[in-house]
């Protein structure tokens, strides 16, 4: 599955967002290693902060589905911006924990611009899993 294909897979989870409040559909796609899709999309709320984002949808739903943290390839992500999407701060933060820092993350847009990153990049100088050890007795 190349990058196109991926994102691809990321417009039609966009196609599923709840979003009556921001009206701003995201969607995502998290290749595993066995070649799996998971589809993710943003689900908003009437109280706003429970708000989850199309990223950690694909993530979560990935984990719950019983995928190993970290066992990733990839992920794109579509949303209609005038260039490619960026993650959020709290979606680069879970990616930290449940993604190689080397995997590769797809942003586009449904105008077809496309850009690709990985999580380290993304997120430099990231307080990770590692980073609890230091005070562990
Ligand atoms: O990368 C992003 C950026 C934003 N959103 C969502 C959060 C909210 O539902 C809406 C507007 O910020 O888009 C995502 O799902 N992913
Ligand atoms: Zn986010």
């Amino acid at each position: 599955m190349d990058n196109q294909q991926l994102m691809q897979e990321a417009i039609k989870a966009r196609a599923k967002a709840y979003t009556p409040y921001s009206h701003f559909g995201v969607g995502a796609a998290l290749l595993d290693s066995e070649g799996n899709v998971h589809h993710g999309c943003n689900i908003e709320n009437a109280a706003y902060t429970p708000s989850n984002c199309a990223e950690r949808t694909a993530l979560f739903s990935a984990i719950a589905g019983g995928q190993q943290p970290r066992s990733f390839k990839a992920i794109a992500v579509v949303g209609d911006t005038e260039g490619p999407i960026a993650p959020c701060g709290v979606c680069r933060q879970v990616m930290v924990e449940l993604c190689e820092p080397d995997m590769k993350v797809i942003m586009g847009n449904l105008k077809g611009d496309l850009q690709e990153t990985t999580v380290a990049e993304l997120l430099p100088w990231a307080f990770g899993p590692s980073d609890l050890d230091f005070a562990k007795k």
